[in-house]
């Protein structure tokens, strides 16, 4: 579904990730971990178009869309939910979901949205600044998912969040993976979430891949150790 071949990326002069090969297959949920600034958002981007790569390639359904724009990009099915969620404050969580509309070809809010996330019916009138954290990045995700996306890309979902809301986004991705041929990729920090949701992961240490495997064979305390050097 998604290769990355020997992907390069930074600002200006300095280069965060470095020769970065990363495979996702259909309906295939993959982990990012690793420390704090070793590029894992830069990745993001790049794959999703808002930094354009210093050298690789980005191939998205057998298709090469490295130079290709983040809007081509959304219109051919890749979602993303950054980091910090970035939903627009002063405007209401149903204005919100219509933004994300506008990513995708899909003409109307489909009620599955809400049946995932209820909270976004009750406080559809209510600015998005005025929800919670976790309600705000279910808002995040909801508005990668009324354009239909069939490739997600998650940045950090669960960062900052209550226990409880963890609980639901988790729910949310398993059942995204379950009922639809959606594959995502997911940065995440915390281990057993990595482990309840995820088929695959990358650990990233200095912009490089430095572990990958298949979640049912990873060993924890090599992957601890990735995390805390
Ligand atoms: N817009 C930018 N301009 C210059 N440097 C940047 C920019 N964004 C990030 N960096 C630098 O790139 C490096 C990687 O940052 P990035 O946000 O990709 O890391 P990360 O692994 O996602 O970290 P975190 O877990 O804290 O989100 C860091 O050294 C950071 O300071």
């Amino acid at each position: 579904m998604l290769k990355l071949q020997e992907l390069e990326a930074g600002y200006d002069e300095s280069m965060v990730i470095r020769d970065i090969d990363l495979q996702v297959k259909d309906n295939q949920v993959v982990c990012i971990m690793g420390r704090n600034g070793v590029g894992k958002t830069t990745l993001l981007k790049t794959i999703m178009g808002i930094l354009p790569p210093k050298k690789g390639k980005v191939i998205y359904m057998d298709t090469d869309i490295t130079k290709k724009r983040p809007s081509h990009r959304a219109k051919q099915g890749i979602g993303y939910v950054p980091q910090g969620r970035e939903i627009f404050p002063k405007l209401t969580v149903y204005e919100n979901l219509l933004v994300g509309l506008e990513a995708g070809t899909e003409k109307k809010i489909k009620e599955d949205v809400y049946t995932y996330f209820p909270i976004l019916k009750d406080f559809k009138k209510r600015n998005g600044g005025d929800l919670s954290g976790g309600q705000q990045q279910q808002l995040a995700i909801a508005r990668a998912l009324v354009a239909n996306p069939s490739f997600l890309l998650l940045d950090e979902p669960t960062e900052g969040i209550q226990p409880n809301i963890v609980q639901e986004i988790q729910e949310v991705i398993l059942d995204i993976k379950r009922t639809s041929q959606t594959s995502m990729i997911l940065v995440e920090q915390d281990l057993e979430f990595v482990k309840n949701v995820a088929d695959y992961i990358y650990v990233i240490d200095h912009g490089s891949v430095v572990y990958e495997k298949a979640v049912d064979e990873i060993n924890d305390d090599e992957v601890y150790h990735y995390l805390s050097v």
